[in-house]
C-alpha cells in the first residue's frame, strides 16, 4: 500500500498583484512522498518562500492547486521568524500548549528551547536572531505537524546550534515520521540530512525526486574531450583537451573517461549553475 503524499503541486502558478510583477510560481507539479526530508532549493527570487508559505495557506494560489494536510497538522517557520515580542519564552510555549490541545509536546519544545542559554522569563523582544529561531523551531515541533515547512530555519544559528538543532530535528521527524520541507542556501546542510529534493528556477521546478535517485542518475566523468551522447549534459567545462562533465546518463557510461557518483553539492551546484543565464 503507497501512502498519500504528504504535500502536491498541480499546475501550481502564483502571480503577486501590482503593477510590473510577474510570476513567482509558474507550472509546478510534484507530488512529496510522506515521510520525507525534502531539500527546497534555488537561487534568490526562485519562488522557494512562495512556495512554502502558498504550503502553508498564508497564500492562495493564482492557478492551479497545492494539496497539503490541515493547518492544524502542519507547522510553518517563515523566514522572519515572527513571534510576540511582548511574550517571554514561558509564555510563547504556553500559548502553543493552548493552541495545540492534546497534540502539545512540553517535553520537546522545553528541549529546544533549553540549549539555547537564555531563561524562559526573557521576553521574545530581548533575544538575539539565533535565539528567536530557536523558540520559533520549538513551537513548530511541539505542535507535532505531519508537514514541517522550514523557510531556511538555521540562516542565523551558529554552527554548534545548528548541528545540534539539526539533530534533533532529523531524529524527531525520523521518529514520529515527519514530513519536512526546509529551504536552505547552505548546500553541505543538506547533504546527509535530505532524502528528497526540489530545486527551483524561476518560479518552476528544474528537479524534483529521491536524493539516492538522483545521484545514481548523475555521473560526473573527467578524461578526454569527445561526444557524449547519447547522454544529456547538465554542465560541462574544457581544459585544454580535458573535459570535466556532470551528465544524466542514459544507460552505462562507456569511454575513455574516469567516472563517479556526485555528491549532492556537486549535482546542485552544476544545476544551479546551468538554470542561471536560463530564461524563467
Ligand atoms: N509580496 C510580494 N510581492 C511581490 N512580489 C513578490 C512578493 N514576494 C515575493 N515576490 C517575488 O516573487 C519571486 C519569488 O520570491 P520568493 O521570496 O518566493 O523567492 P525565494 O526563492 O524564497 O528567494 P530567497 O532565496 O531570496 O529567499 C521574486 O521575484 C520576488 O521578487
Amino acid at each position: 500500500m503507497t501512502e498519500d503524499p504528504a504535500l502536491t503541486a498541480e499546475g501550481l502558478g502564483k502571480k503577486y498583484g501590482g503593477r510590473g510583477r510577474g510570476w513567482a510560481l509558474r507550472e509546478c507539479d510534484f507530488a512529496l512522498p510522506a515521510g520525507r526530508i525534502c531539500a527546497l532549493v534555488g537561487p534568490n527570487g526562485a519562488g522557494k518562500s512562495t512556495l512554502l508559505a502558498l504550503a502553508a495557506g498564508l497564500l492562495r494560489p493564482t492557478e492551479g492547486a497545492i494539496g497539503a494536510p490541515a493547518r492544524e497538522h502542519l507547522a510553518y517557520v517563515a523566514q522572519d521568524k515572527p513571534l510576540h515580542p511582548r511574550l517571554s519564552v514561558a509564555d510563547t510555549l504556553r500559548m502553543g500548549r493552548e493552541l495545540n490541545p492534546g497534540r502539545w509536546d512540553s517535553a520537546l519544545a522545553e528541549r529546544i528551547v533549553e540549549g539555547g542559554g537564555f531563561s524562559s522569563d526573557t521576553l521574545v523582544h530581548h533575544l538575539s536572531g539565533g535565539q528567536r529561531t530557536r523558540v520559533a523551531l520549538a513551537l513548530a515541533l511541539g505542535k507535532r505537524p505531519g508537514l514541517l515547512l522550514l523557510d531556511e530555519p538555521m540562516a542565523d544559528l551558529d554552527p554548534l546550534a545548528r548541528h545540534q538543532l539539526m539533530g534533533v530535528l532529523m531524529a524527531d521527524a525520523a521518529e514520529h515520521g515527519t514530513t519536512v520541507v526546509m529551504s536552505s542556501h547552505i548546500l553541505t546542510e543538506l547533504e546527509g540530512a535530505c532524502d528528497h529534493l526540489l530545486l527551483l528556477h524561476g518560479g518552476r521546478v528544474r528537479l524534483d525526486g529521491a536524493v539516492d535517485e538522483l545521484l545514481a542518475a548523475h555521473t560526473l566523468l573527467t578524461g578526454p574531450v569527445a561526444d557524449l551522447a547519447p547522454h544529456t549534459v547538465v554542465e560541462s567545462r574544457t581544459t585544454g583537451r580535458q573535459l570535466t562533465a556532470l551528465i544524466r546518463h542514459e544507460g552505462p557510461v562507456e569511454g575513455p573517461w574516469e567516472t563517479s557518483e556526485p555528491s549532492l553539492e556537486d549535482l546542485l551546484l552544476a544545476h544551479l549553475r546551468t538554470t542561471e543565464g536560463a530564461p524563467a
